[in-house]
Formats: structure tokens, C-alpha cells, sequence
């Protein structure tokens, strides 16, 4: 997961044996516009799976802008907003996340990175000025993709992977599954329940596509595990990881967040890259990206969603 960031902005936690803190100089930064970021890109996603980013080149008018028009359709009344759901899974959800019973604090809205699908299945649905709204989605889906294209190509240099857009070809492909969601999660007025344990905005999980980035106003509340961490990332044969992470509730501010989630094509085969096995069997049962989703529809947020597809499954 990457995190769009100022460079003065902090408000991610690591939990370190169950005990969230906030250890800003941990979490690595990669300023992408210094030279030659790939051996520190590399390191962060083998040791975390999580980095932020600054002097990303993502404009911050749509940064502005597109947080400007999700808070517009999250102020929309309930029965205007749920024209646009149930999610199926794409849509507006409420406290409901995915199809199997996990719940949290937020509410969202859940749109394809594809303009003309957005338009044709949303554009009656998002309000007074669904346009306005769906441009602003994509002037910052576009910015953020190239991006997360950038990072990826850098990725494979520091991996000694040829050709460098291996992974992001997938990204750029029309036939790309990527997912853009924004999570809106408004002021809870408890913290904890009856066992003091934390109250959840979004349950920990990991995420499953290639890449995520993530960008959210300057509210608390996103917690990322460094103990735990799942090792999961197929095409790297496990090398890279994908980070555990959860959002817990804010008594005080209402937190706004938008990911991108750059996916392959539904068709694309999932399998280490045979550059990176070095005379390695592959951990994983050979799957495409379709089988995947399927079988990542019926878990739970919290569920290993590849154990599945493990040669030799985790004990
Ligand atoms: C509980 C679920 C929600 C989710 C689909 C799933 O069955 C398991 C993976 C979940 C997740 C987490 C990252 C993204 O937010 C998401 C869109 C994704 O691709 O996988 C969600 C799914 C969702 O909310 O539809
Ligand atoms: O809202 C956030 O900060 C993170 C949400 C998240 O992890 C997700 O939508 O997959
Ligand atoms: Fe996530």
C-alpha cells in the first residue's frame, strides 16, 4: 500500500504487539523525486508492503477537488446516496463491507477506474452534478495511475525484472480490473466498546490487487501491523508483502479517504515471475486473476485469501 503524502502529514499508527503507536520516523518515505528511489522502494515493500510518497507529481487541484466533490456526495441524504447501491460489489454501502457479514463505522461509494462504465451505470444516480463528480474521480484516477505505473517500473529496476513494465502493462491494459473506492467515516462517539477494544471503521485485511494508493485528509485513524505481516505477494514468489492494515474510529473528525486499487485483467495468469525464482518451485497453485476475486468474494475482511491457492498450505 502507498500513501499520498505531504511531507508534514502524519496519521498512520503501526500496531506492535497489539499496541497502536505512532511511529512516524518507521514508516519509510520515498521521495520520488530524488534520484533513483528503487533500492528504498524495494527495501519498503519487502520489510513493510507500505511506504508514502512525496513529490508524487499527483496535482494537488485534484487531490482538492475530487475530496471536495466526495464530501458533497457523502452530505447527500441517505435515500439520494443509496440510489446509487446496494454495492454489488460496485455502488454505495453503508456499514456493510463486502458480501459475507463484515461491518464498520464508513460508508462508501464503490466505482470502476473506467470513465464510460462509471458514466452509464452512475451518472443519473451521483447527485445534481454527476459529471463534475466523475471527472474529478478520473483527473485523479489518471494522475494516480501513472503514478503507481512510475513506482511499479522503478520496482521492477530494483528487482532486475526486464521488461520494466511487467507489472505495470497490467495496470495500463484496457482490460484492466482496477477499483477506485472513497471511504467516508464520520465522527463515531465511541472509541471502544463494552470490552474496550477498539471500534472499527474498516476491519483489518489485506488488500489484493498489485497496488494500492491511498490518499486521506489529515484524520486519524489508519492502523497498519507489522507483526503478523502476510507474506503474499505471487509474483514476487512471497518476496514482497502485502500489509495487514484497519482504520478504528475518530470521536472528534469525520476521515475521508480514496484508493486506487490497480488490478490485472480478469484473464491474466497469477504467477511468480520466473526471473525472480532463481531455481525456486513456485509457493502457489497456478490461478488467473478471475479465480481469484471469486474466491476473495466469499471470505471474510480478515481471512488469509491466499492460503487457498498455497502449494503447501499454512499450518
Ligand atoms: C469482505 C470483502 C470486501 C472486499 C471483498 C471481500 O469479500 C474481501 C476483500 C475486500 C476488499 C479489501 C480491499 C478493497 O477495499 C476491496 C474493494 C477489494 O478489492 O477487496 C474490498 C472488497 C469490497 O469491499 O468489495
Ligand atoms: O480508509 C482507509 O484509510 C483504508 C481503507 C481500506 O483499507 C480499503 O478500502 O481497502
Ligand atoms: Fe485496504
Amino acid at each position: 500500500m502507498v500513501v499520498l503524502s505531504q511531507p508534514a502529514i502524519e496519521h498512520v499508527s503501526l500496531v506492535k504487539n497489539c499496541k497502536p503507536t505512532t511511529f512516524s520516523s518507521e514508516i519509510p518515505v520515498i521521495d520520488l523525486s530524488k534520484p533513483d528511489p528503487k533500492a528504498r522502494l524495494v527495501a519498503a515493500c519487502e520489510e513493510f508492503g507500505f511506504f508514502k510518497v512525496i513529490n508524487h507529481g499527483v496535482p494537488t487541484e485534484f487531490i482538492t477537488e475530487l475530496e471536495s466533490e466526495a464530501i458533497k456526495f457523502f452530505s447527500l441524504p441517505s435515500f439520494e446516496k443509496e440510489k446509487t447501491g446496494p454495492p454489488d460489489p460496485l455502488g454505495y454501502g453503508n456499514k456493510r463491507i463486502g458480501p459475507n457479514g463484515d461491518v464498520g463505522w464508513v460508508e462508501f461509494l464503490l466505482l470502476t477506474t473506467n470513465r464510460e462504465f462509471n458514466s452509464q451505470r452512475f451518472s443519473s444516480m451521483l447527485g445534481n452534478n454527476p459529471e463534475v463528480f466523475l471527472c474529478a474521480v478520473n483527473d485523479y484516477v489518471s494522475a494516480v495511475k501513472k503514478m503507481a505505473c512510475e513506482i511499479l517500473e522503478l520496482l521492477a529496476d530494483g528487482l532486475k525484472i526486464k521488461p520494466r513494465d511487467v507489472f505495470s502493462k497490467l495496470l495500463m491494459d484496457k482490460q484492466s480490473d482496477s477499483v477506485f473506492r472513497l471511504n467516508h467515516y464520520p465522527p463515531c462517539p465511541k472509541l471502544q466498546d463494552m470490552n474496550g477494544r477498539d471500534l472499527i471503521g474498516f476491519g483489518e485485511h489485506t488488500d489484493p490487487q498489485i497496488i494500492s494508493v491511498m490518499r486521506s485528509n489529515n484524520t486519524s485513524g489508519l492502523q497498519i501491523s507489522l507483526r503478523d505481516g502476510e507474506w503474499i505477494s505471487v509474483m514476487t514468489n512471497g518476496r514482497f508483502k502485502s500489509v495487514r492494515h484497519r482504520v478504528v474510529t475518530n470521536s472528534m473528525k469525520s476521515r475521508v479517504s480514496m484508493i486506487y486499487f490497480g488490478g490485472p485483467p480478469l484473464s491474466e495468469k497469477i504467477a511468480p515471475l520466473p526471473s525472480l525464482m532463481e531455481g525456486e518451485e513456485s509457493l502457489y497453485k497456478e490461478f488467473t486473476w478471475f479465480e481469484y476475486k471469486k474466491s476473495a468474494y466469499k471470505s471474510r475482511l480478515a481471512d488469509n485469501r491466499l492460503g487457498l491457492f498455497e502449494k503447501i498450505p499454512a499450518s
